[in-house]
């Protein structure tokens, strides 16, 4: 029995793989892909996205959503029944897609791959990480190399000051693809220094610039990569650790009343994610006079919205930021407009 190909989407919050998985699908001619969805918050707003694009193939029941958590750390919990669950389908899928939380490390998740009931059956085709070239070009993921001095004449272990860095870098030596995103955002220039910087990790794979995740499926599947066999070329801050916690990152949820414009609350959303310093905030709204719910994708200070199909009797807007992020605080200042 041949096994079935299972690709694993990571990359860090809003990078756009829910935006490349959305291309994917589109383009799928025909082939029957199931997808995981795994969100850190505990409101599986991918997976509305998802069911909510109206794609002619892409029936819902195709759809999986794990929202308890992060998937590395409920791997035997929630992971591997439900991938069992899709093997033991009377049809079971072509393909499977894994779209795994901005802030997972992708280790322990290849790790999943070894365990008997699964090892059998499936086989781990690619790991692709989606990278926000603007957000590289930023320094978001870089460590402040004075602070990590200061830090470590306290702490000598300290490896990094900037959580971001551990989660990206993981991310990183673990793929087979590198996608370079967003790149109408930077200019060639910049995008050539995201480059050379990619080139010059320890771990080198390809790296394919795209545009809202628009990449080939027949580049992005087929890797046959066997990655769960392949662990030792993929090293990670948290070998050796059983465990590890998410506690650098905290996420709630935020509800939101009827706003009276799209405008006074978007410039709204941007002053809290400037104030808090917000990584990540996506949701629904529901706007007076409007039909339409009104869908809301911020990464950092970087916002877009748009009306669209879909139920959403309240506002609820998933908020994921550094640990002490205070969400009472957040709320204050989203009041205060
Ligand atoms: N300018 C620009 N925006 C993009 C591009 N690709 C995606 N986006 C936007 O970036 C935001 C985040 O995209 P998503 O696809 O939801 O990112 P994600 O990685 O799935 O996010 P999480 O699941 O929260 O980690 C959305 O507003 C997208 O429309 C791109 O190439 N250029």
């Amino acid at each position: 029995m041949s096994k079935i190909p299972v690709t694993i989407i990571t990359g860090f919050l809003g990078a756009g793989k829910t935006t490349l998985l959305r291309h994917l699908i589109e383009k799928s001619d025909g082939r029957r892909i199931a997808i995981v969805v795994n969100e850190f918050g505990s409101l599986g707003i991918d997976g509305e996205t998802l069911r909510g694009c109206s794609i002619p193939n892409c029936p819902e029941e195709d759809i999986v959503e794990l929202t308890n958590g992060c998937l590395c750390c409920t791997v035997a919990d929630d992971f591997i029944p439900t991938m069992e669950a899709l093997l033991d389908r009377p049809t079971p899928p072509d393909h499977i897609v894994i779209e795994t939380s901005g802030l997972a490390l992708p280790k322990p998740l290849l790790k999943a791959f070894g365990w008997p009931s699964v090892r059998t059956r499936m086989t781990v085709d690619g790991v692709i990480t989606v990278v926000d070239a603007p957000a590289v070009a930023d320094g978001r993921f870089a460590d402040d190399p004075e602070a990590v001095a200061k830090q470590r004449e306290e702490d000598e272990s300290l490896d990094h000051d900037n959580p971001l860095e551990e989660v990206y870098e993981d991310q990183l030596d673990s793929a087979d693809l590198v996608i370079l995103n967003k790149t109408d955002l930077l200019d060639d220039a910049a995008l050539t220094a995201v480059e050379a910087g990619l080139a010059a990790r320890k771990r080198r794979v390809r790296v394919i610039r795209a545009r809202e995740g628009r990449v080939d499926p027949a580049v992005l599947l087929g890797l046959a990569a066997a990655a769960e066999d392949d662990l030792a070329a993929r090293p990670s801050h948290h070998d050796g650790a059983d465990e590890h916690e998410h506690d650098d990152f905290t996420s709630f949820v935020l509800s939101l009343p009827e706003q009276a414009s799209a405008e006074a609350f978007i410039a709204r959303l941007e002053k809290v994610a400037r104030e808090h310093d917000v990584l990540r905030m996506k949701g629904f709204a529901r706007v007076a006079g409007k039909s339409l719910r009104l869908g809301v994708q911020a990464v950092g200070a970087r916002i877009r919205h748009a009306y669209e199909q879909g139920e959403a009797p309240e506002g609820r807007l998933v908020v994921i930021g550094l640990h002490g992020l205070d969400p009472a605080a957040v709320q204050r200042s989203f009041d205060a407009g």
